[in-house]
């Protein structure tokens, strides 16, 4: 039977840790703070953004809304980003992503102060983590990374096959597991027979956006499964890019999806806002 990796149970082990730290941060009159920027009301982001928030107010994070209409102009959002930049009360700084189309979603990113990119997004947070210095690593991966250690999963000397190339996950996410010291395939759309590829993971990590979409027939006995992904079954139940149902029975441990990774993402975004104090010092 394979082992369930509970990302609620171990996120609030983070939150909680967190928020020790945080009341002894208040204890030397340090506030922490999170601005969080969303544009326009797309129902899946309402519901994270939410979400960021109760988790800011549980750990005893201070968070800023800055609810913009759908169609606010790409120069008041870049006005918002270097009034926020230049705020020393404000520590991180979230614009939640997707943008409305009329908006470069890259130019936005960069407009971030590094400093205060909690998200990780901007190049220079990604150039760090591609060659080791501190910086802010990107909230997903980070979150998987820490799924894994505290399941006592080793990473060492394993060969881990990564489904998706984006900048957010499947990139950093290759990059966090050679510093574990893992072997790193990162596979994608145009990989060649995908599937004798993945059938050699020790540890396979799906953030390829597609329902469903690895069965049985894509994994090796005894794996471990990460699945990021986030989609609606035909029941309108939130499932993953892994065919749970089938592929479980195969794993020694897998991510059920909702409560294994998404969770997680957001335990992290709140480990950043915590380290975006340290790094602005
Ligand atoms: N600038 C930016 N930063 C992000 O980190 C970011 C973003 N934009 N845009 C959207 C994605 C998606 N994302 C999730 C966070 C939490 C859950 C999560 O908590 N999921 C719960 C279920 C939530 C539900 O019930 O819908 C779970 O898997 O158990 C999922 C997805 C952060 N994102």
């Amino acid at each position: 039977m394979a082992e369930i990796i509970d990302g609620k149970k171990i996120s609030q082990e983070i939150k909680d840790e967190l928020k020790e730290k945080v009341a002894a941060m208040h204890a030397q009159g340090q506030e922490v703070t999170l601005a969080v920027v969303l544009v326009g009301q797309d129902p899946a982001s309402c519901v994270y953004v939410r979400n960021k928030k109760r988790a800011c107010e549980y750990i005893g994070i201070r968070s800023l809304s800055y609810e913009l209409a759908e169609d606010t102009s790409e120069e008041e959002v870049l006005a918002l980003i270097d009034k926020l930049n230049g705020d020393k009360d404000v520590n991180g700084i979230l614009v939640q992503l997707p943008l409305p189309k009329h908006m470069d979603e890259d130019k936005i990113t960069r407009a971030i102060d590094p400093l205060k990119d909690v998200d990780g997004f901007h190049p220079q947070n990604v150039g760090a983590l591609s060659i080791g210095l501190p910086g802010f690593v990107s909230c997903t991966p980070a979150g998987i990374i820490q799924l894994l250690k505290r399941s006592h999963i080793d990473m060492e000397g394993k060969h881990c096959v990564i489904v998706g190339r984006s900048n957010i996950v499947g990139k950093p996410m290759a990059l966090l597991m050679l510093r574990e010291n893992a072997t790193v395939t990162v596979t994608h759309s145009k990989t060649k027979d995908l599937a004798s590829v993945t059938r050699q993971a020790d540890i396979l990590i799906v953030a390829i956006g597609k329902k469903q979409f690895i069965t049985a027939d894509y994994v090796k006995e005894g794996v471990v499964v990460i699945d990021v992904g986030m989609h609606r079954d035909e029941n309108n139940h939130l499932c993953g890019d892994v065919a749970y149902d089938e592929v479980a029975s195969h794993c020694s441990a897998i991510t059920p999806v909702p409560g294994g990774v998404g969770p997680m993402t957001i335990a992290m975004l709140m480990h950043n806002c915590l380290e975006s104090v340290d790094l602005q010092k």
